[in-house]
């Protein structure tokens, strides 16, 4: 047996009283005297291209959240760049008398241009959002290529915004009486704004909204199951990509004083990724270091092949492309992606839990328990067709507060097609589902956990290179609120303390308090099926479906698991399982369901089961 699985774990470690620096932290400390000093001590054109590395480090930025942890892939990062660049230099060059009287204000401001400019690009990022999302496959991606090439045309054929000649006679910035008028004054604001950025990206991912956000890639079943909004975590990352963009389009407006359709088009779109990909698409700083990489590699090619060659042209585009080509074979997670992975490799850990203290925070508000014996769950005739095979052919049954109720039967007999339709993942053909006295068949899995079921699955469903805690945490996120604002900020502090905790307190209680901070997918399969448990519990259930809960745990694991449910039983928890484990399943539980064929044969006690003849042909006669 493992150490700590299920055992009786020591409590867990000692709570450091003060937070320690993150690696982020230490890298923004690090940085602050060096850009202080760069403007002071470099030359304008070399300021410039800082300058100019800043604003595509914040369209990067947008990236690496959407496409990076997100899994969204989007072409159109370059066209919100221009719908807030666009709105920024139109207001800025714009004379009062040509606008209605009321936004006469408006003319000239840049602070106005800087509302406009968000406004319009997170109402256009809405739209498109609300209308790709939900799709799964290509259409994001496709979406975002139309969008692009639509905005790119239209900004070009826009008279007023000056056709494909674009819009110029932008006055300079001048802020609250600051003047960013020269090229070292404005490198003060863009990377400020650029640190604020990343420091608020990295809030926003190490806290619930995150979690749910890097849910996405890959897990979005189980933390659906989890009560994860996966539309709306979707929706954020997008909206806050735009927002970024947005950002980026003003600082762009203002530092070239000048804006045309060609730095907005398609294949700015596919440069801010190749930078996203350089850099790290998975990792934060991987957007700084890939916009700057970029920028430094084609200006460093520009210069270097027309004199290696003799002749002018496009060849920087020739060996750039080579050189993406051959970085992602042999970097796939960009040159940020191999620096963290070098990095944690020495410490053992993972870098995102090194600044995270866990205080003992007060414990999070509990769901009121049914009474012992009251009915939790209530299949009533529940049918399942698959075209012409019924999977399941009316089912039903009921399952109390305080009582283990197994459901048996051999491979293909239905048990995960009615564990689903249960979880509400799928929908009865016929029949009703009650939770708590209230039919609940139709609606979504998210509902089902906000109503206090909470499941394990029979393939277990884990983030592997998230921390064992935070894996946990997803099952506490419907007892959290904090958003998106409050994350950035930190001002979710005192909650995440308690989802932590709690997420702590559950992987004490099952035996895994000594993985809090390894990776999950570095756990055997026991496990991970025991922190699929952790998981399901910090939810706070009143109903625990488990699915297989014992395949893959030895003897002395399943003994220790056997344990905890019989606890939880005698706490006034409902549990349902489907297991193939006979001696576990009869040892352990109240009643057991057996189906063979999608149909009910037997019901009752183990002790009757295990003598039924219906059962011992149809399953147990082959099974010592
Ligand atoms: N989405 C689906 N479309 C078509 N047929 C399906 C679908 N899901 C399940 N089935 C069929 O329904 C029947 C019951 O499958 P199910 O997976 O529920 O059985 P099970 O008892 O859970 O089996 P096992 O113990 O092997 O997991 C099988 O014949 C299966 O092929």
């Amino acid at each position: 047996m493992k150490p700590g699985v299920l055992s009786k774990t020591p409590a867990a470690r000692p709570v450091p009283s003060m937070p320690r620096l993150s690696p982020s932290g230490w890298i923004v400390l690090a940085l602050l005297p060096v850009l202080a000093a760069a403007p002071l001590l470099l030359p304008t054109y070399q300021v410039t291209l800082a300058n100019n590395i800043g604003i595509f480090a914040l369209a990067t930025l947008g990236l690496v959240l959407l496409t990076g942890v997100a899994g969204m892939t989007s072409f159109g990062q370059a066209a919100f760049i221009g719908v807030s660049a666009y709105a920024t230099a139109y207001l800025a060059s714009v004379s009062a008398a040509d606008l209605p009287a009321s936004l006469a204000w408006m003319a000239g401001s840049p602070l106005a241009g800087l509302a406009v400019g968000l406004v319009l690009t997170l109402a256009i990022a809405t739209v498109l959002g609300a209308v790709t999302l939900r799709l799964s496959g290509h259409y994001l991606p496709l979406g975002t290529i139309a969008w692009g090439l639509s905005l790119f045309y239209l900004f070009g054929n826009l008279e007023f915004l000056g056709g494909h000649t674009g819009l110029s006679g932008i006055p300079a910035l001048s802020l609250f009486g600051i003047a960013f008028d020269k090229a070292e004054t404005l490198f003060y604001l863009i990377w400020a704004v650029l640190l604020l950025a990343v420091v608020a990206t990295l809030n926003l991912l190490d806290s619930r909204v995150g979690r749910a956000i890097r849910a996405l890639r890959g897990g979005q079943r189980m933390s659906e199951s989890m009560g994860v909004n996966s539309f709306q975590a979707k929706m954020t990352a997008f909206l806050v990509a735009a927002l970024y963009a947005g950002l980026a389009g003003w600082l762009y407006a203002y530092t070239q004083r000048f804006v045309s359709p060609a730095p907005f088009s398609l294949q700015a779109g596919i440069d801010f990724l190749f930078m996203a990909l350089i850099g790290g698409v998975g990792q934060v700083w991987g957007a700084v270091i890939g916009a700057a990489g970029v920028t430094f590699a084609k200006q460093w090619l520009q210069d270097l092949l027309p004199h290696l060659l003799g002749r002018t042209g496009n060849f920087e585009a020739i060996v750039f492309g080579l050189l993406i080509v051959l970085l992602m074979q042999r970097l796939p997670g960009g040159i940020a992606g191999w620096i963290a992975k070098t990095f944690e490799r020495r410490r053992h850990r993972p870098a995102v839990l090194e600044s995270m203290d866990l205080p003992d925070a007060e414990p999070l508000p509990r769901r009121p328990m049914p009474e012992k014996g009251e009915v939790v769950l209530e299949a009533r005739g529940v049918t399942r067709r698959f075209g012409g095979l019924v999977a399941n052919h009316d089912i039903s049954f009921a399952v109390r507060a305080g009582e283990i109720l197994a459901v048996i039967g051999p491979n293909g007999a239905g048990k995960s097609t009615l564990f689903n339709q249960l979880s509400c993942v799928d929908h009865p053909t016929s029949g009703e589902i009650l939770f708590r006295g209230e039919r609940v068949d139709g609606r979504t899995a998210r509902a089902m956990a906000s109503a206090g079921l909470s499941r394990s699955f029979q393939h277990v469903k884990l983030l592997p290179t998230m921390s064992v805690l935070e894996n946990v945490a997803i099952g506490a996120h419907l007892r959290g609120s904090k958003g998106v604002a409050a994350a950035a900020l930190r001002l979710d502090r005192a909650e995440e303390a308690r989802l932590l905790a709690e997420a702590r307190r559950q992987l004490v209680r099952v035996g895994l308090g000594q993985y809090l901070h390894a990776e999950a997918g570095s756990l055997a399969l026991g496990q991970q099926r025991i922190l699929e448990i952790a998981r399901a519990l910090c939810a706070d259930p009143c109903l625990l479906l488990l699915d297989e809960p014992a395949a893959g745990l030895r003897f002395l694991e399943k003994q220790a698991l056997a344990e905890l449910l019989v606890k939880l039983r005698s706490e006034g928890m409902a549990i349902l399982l489907v297991e193939h484990d006979m001696d576990f399943v009869m040892g352990l539980v109240d009643r057991v369901y057996v189906m063979e064929f999608g149909e009910r044969i037997a019901e009752g006690p183990p002790a009757t089961i295990q003598t039924n003849p219906a059962v011992l042909e149809a399953y147990l006669g082959g099974v010592e």
